[in-house]
């Protein structure tokens, strides 16, 4: 990845060998007094006496303005003749009252409570000039003396003058024309530059247009000053589950209050949004059997009934909405709590810290900014991916109703009475949740587990006996018509374009229909299995594509291996900005296994280079790292560097294990136990999920395992520990375990041809130079990407110009400048040298001192590059 960018912009900082790392602070502390470190150093403003003679001459000027222009507001119209008749009376001011009298005053009276003075300051600023937006002249004078005084700041300089002069001519002319609506004369509110000022734009632009103006003015200022924030009222949405629904919500709303008490089940968030059924939607019961249901995400709904009669033996029948992207903790908190809570007013503790040279260079240089080489990059658009599906989810109440009743009467066969069953529908799978009667063992109902999947005759049938944390049993139940769940649903979602996640991937939508999205960065590894047909490379796309919409090819490198040689060759067209590779190397994603072992070995270079860095840094992971980077605290010339994260897609791993065995376990085992906390992810995909391609190594380090339909329980315990993936109904249909937990997903679809755009959308932007480089890796037999025997003269290196230029540029022939600029290893950093040598660019080795350069400028290297290349 190329620096320069960085290097000749605001990024870098002249002279950064000098500073300190972690800055400490050179200032004294005397100089960082409160009392504007800007002028400190300069003038010793604390002691000196004529500071605090001003600052208490401002302060008085202050209280006099303040006292005259209160004054005028009162006495203005008696003070008017005086003033008018002595034609401003500026030259009347010294002048007797006798004297005043020979000139033809005849009754000087000025009622000002400052005298003449008072009366002619005051008609100066508040009538000649800004009305009573002079009153800032008052602040400004008092804020200036309190500062120079008592050396408080109550407001910066610059922020006092700027926002003093705006508010000045704002005021004035804001008021100007609003008083033109009632009033034009006297002018004392606005001044005259108000008046005029006003009356000029209203000849260009006319009445309304200057309130436009002023208005966008205030807007803008406001902007500027406060960042304001503009944010619309949110709309509710609606989702709509079949055309009965709408029509009896209102129903629904009328007899909730009756209803809600007598449910055993409800929560205060239920009782609100419980709807009940007519008395002829028993289930079993008369033919006319129409169900209540509210989607309404107006009033919140959690669950909706569907209520049996009071018979003993027909357990009540519920369902859960589907509520998108609703925080847990909302749904089991009454609705009035949610909407009442008060909003809470954090004040901010102003920290007094001493001002250290890292300060100092963010306050010359701003921030270090990683997406500046790129900084005109868009992230791709929502318009490139597509539809599926009518987004819509459809209830089919017969199908419900035939699957609830199938259930009873199965248990019922076995002597299993049950209490109540809940239905939650999925884009895929219904979940029945069933509460058998006191007294039935659950060791009963999951011995059965086979017998009630072969009543039911359904393929994909799970029991979870019990639901973990619920005291229920679960059956999931496929939908006869599956939901697709298409990417652009998910990504366009608040829930994942809002998010706070390292690396958020969007895998796609639970069983209650709610987005998931899962942090990698946390996870901190990702093992995928699932037989071949059965939506894994959809999966990897899905992962993929939600990485590509949310981070800037500054943050985010891939390392891709794709032994199948197809299925990962889409991206080969984001290479210069997402994709990281060997250096040398032609092609960024791989797909031999040597060069994968290669690859393997260099990332676990990068990771051990990473760890000395964060080391150095004296910081635990990337996230600080890069943060300390960005604030300066870390200096380039230390080697520090802006560390994206890396994310590592195998895509068949159980080839790259046939193949290479231990060759390709170990790097991996390396890289999945220590690489998370600098940033290297890895996302490891199999179709056979066999104990030789996924060893105990291998899964000990990946605690995340995501599963499609796998062919055998065995194969399901191979990867989850335990069953289930076995009776997945494919298509995109998975079960994700972190840790403990166990979670149905219906994953996300993204289509190749959208991937494809989105790969072109990202290509077409303007990249880095190359794909970011990974550290070379040379392996004991010299068959690494590094160079075995090579003819000084005939056989040079690849980078041989491009390490010619750097030396030139820096006038500085090291092999470590090389090895550091270029990402290479000793061993050909150091063949290079010597080819720049044998071509006479650089002069023989001298010890402890750097080779000299014998080329002075790069034109000159340049006509000699052409002249080797020609002779070549
Ligand atoms: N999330 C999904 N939603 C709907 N259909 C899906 C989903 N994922 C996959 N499919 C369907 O399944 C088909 C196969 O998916 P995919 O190519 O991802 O399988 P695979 O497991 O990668 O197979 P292989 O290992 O042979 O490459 C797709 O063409 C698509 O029709």
């Amino acid at each position: 990845m190329s620096l320069k960018g960085n290097q000749f912009r605001s990024n870098t900082v002249k002279g950064e060998g000098k500073i300190r790392n972690n800055g400490t602070p050179k200032r004294s502390r005397d100089e960082q007094s409160t009392f504007g470190t800007r002028f400190s150093g300069r003038i010793n403003f604390q002691n000196s006496k004529a500071v605090k003679i001003a600052g208490l001459f401002f302060l008085v000027l202050s209280l006099y303005f303040f006292i005259a222009f209160t004054s005028y507001l009162f006495t203005w119209q008696n003070d008017q003749s005086y003033i008018s008749a002595a034609n401003g009376g500026w030259n009347t001011l010294f002048k007797t009252r006798e004297e005043l009298e020979t000139l033809g005053f005849k009754e000087v009276v000025v009622e000002n409570w400052l005298g003449k003075l008072g009366a002619l300051l005051a008609n100066q600023f508040m009538y000649e000039w800004f009305g009573i937006a002079s009153f800032l002249f008052v602040i400004a004078f008092f804020v200036m003396g309190y500062r120079l005084l008592f050396k408080v700041r109550l407001i910066a300089l610059d922020k006092l003058f700027g926002y003093g002069f705006f508010l000045l001519l704002f005021i004035s002319v804001t008021i100007a024309y609003f008083h033109s609506f009632i009033l034009e004369y006297p002018h004392y509110l606005e001044g005259e530059f108000g008046f005029w000022t006003n009356k000029i734009l209203e000849a260009q632009v006319g009445t309304a247009g200057v309130g436009a103006f002023l208005l966008f003015i205030g807007l803008t200022a406001l902007i500027i000053a406060f960042n304001l924030d503009f944010k619309l009222p949110e709309k509710k949405k609606k989702i709509v589950l079949n055309d009965d629904v709408n029509d009896l919500i209102s129903n629904v709303e009328e007899e909730e209050d009756d209803d809600v008490q007598e449910d055993e089940y409800t929560t205060p968030a239920f009782q609100r949004n419980q709807i009940k059924n007519d008395r002829s939607d028993h289930i079993g019961g008369e033919k006319e059997n129409e169900t209540r249901l509210s989607q309404n995400l107006e009033v919140k709904p959690r669950k909706v009934e569907l209520d049996s009669d009071a018979s003993s033996n027909n357990p009540s029948f519920e369902l859960e909405p589907l509520i998108a992207n609703e925080p847990e903790s909302e749904r089991n908190m009454p609705l009035n709590e949610v909407k009442e809570s008060p909003d809470l007013l954090v004040e901010r503790v102003k920290e007094e810290k001493p001002l250290t040279t890292a300060d100092t260079l963010v306050e010359q240089f701003g921030q270090y900014d990683p997406k500046l080489d790129l900084s005109g990059y868009q992230h791709p658009h929502l318009d490139l991916l597509k539809d599926y599906g009518s987004g819509k989810i459809v209830v089919n109440n017969e199908e419900l109703e035939a699957n609830k009743d199938k259930i009873v009467e199965t248990l019922s066969n076995y002597n299993i009475e049950i209490d109540k069953i809940k239905a939650t529908i999925g884009p895929t799978v219904t979940l029945y949740e069933i509460i058998p009667k006191p007294g039935v063992r659950i060791s009963k109902i999951k011995n059965l587990e086979d017998d009630i999947a072969l009543s039911l005759a359904a393929l994909g049938i799970r029991i979870i006996a019990p639901m973990p944390g619920k005291g229920t049993i679960g059956i999931e139940v496929p939908n006869k018509k599956p939901e697709m769940v298409a990417m652009k649903a998910v990504i366009a979602t608040e829930k994942f374009q809002h998010t706070e996640m390292d690396l958020p991937i969007a895998l796609g939508k639970t069983i209650s229909n709610e987005v998931y999205i899962a942090d990698l960065a946390k996870m901190p590894h990702l093992l995928v299995a699932g037989a071949t047909g059965q939506g894994k490379s959809v999966g990897i796309n899905a992962i993929i594509t939600s990485l590509l919409y949310k981070k800037h090819p500054a943050e985010l490198k891939f390392v891709m291996v794709d032994p199948k040689k197809v299925e990962l060759s889409l991206f080969k067209t984001i290479e210069r900005h997402f994709l990281a590779k060997l250096p040398g190397e032609e092609e960024a994603i791989i797909t031999d296994t040597k060069k994968v072992i290669n690859t393997l070995n260099s990332l676990c270079i990068e990771m051990d280079q990473r760890y000395d860095l964060l080391k150095n840094a004296q910081v635990r992971n990337l996230r600080e790292y890069n943060n300390k980077f960005v604030n300066r605290r870390l200096n380039p010339e230390e080697g520090h560097r802006f560390m994206p994260f890396i994310v590592l897609i195998v895509d068949e791993f159980a080839d790259l294990m046939m193949t290479a065995g231990k060759e390709v376990e170990t790097p991996i085992a390396r890289l999945a136990q220590l690489a998370r906390a600098v940033g290297i992810h890895l996302v490891i995909a199999t179709q056979r999920p066999s104990v030789n391609i996924i060893t105990g190594t291998i899964k000990a380090n990946f605690p995340a395992r995501l599963a499609f339909r796998v062919l055998s329980k065995v194969d399901s315990r191979t990867i989850l520990d335990t069953g289930g993936a076995d009776q997945l109904i494919g298509r995109g249909d998975m079960l994700l375990a972190t840790g403990s937990d166990l979670i149905r997903i219906q994953c996300a679809f993204v289509d190749t041809p959208e991937v494809e755009e989105i790969s072109e959308f990202i290509g077409a932007q303007r990249g880095y130079p190359s794909a970011f480089l990974l550290p070379e890796y040379v392996d004991e037999n010299g068959e690494g990407s590094g160079l075995s025997d090579i003819d000084l003269v005939n056989d040079r290196d690849a980078l041989f110009e491009e390490a010619a230029r750097l030396i030139v540029l820096h006038q500085q022939g090291s092999t470590s400048l090389i090895q550091r600029k270029l990402k290479l290893g000793y061993n050909r950093a150091g063949r290079i040298i010597d080819q720049l040598e044998a071509a006479g660019i650089v002069g023989p080795f001298e010890g402890s001192k750097a080779r000299e350069v014998l080329y002075p400028d790069e034109y000159s290297l340049e006509q000699f590059l052409e002249s080797l290349a020609k002779k070549d």
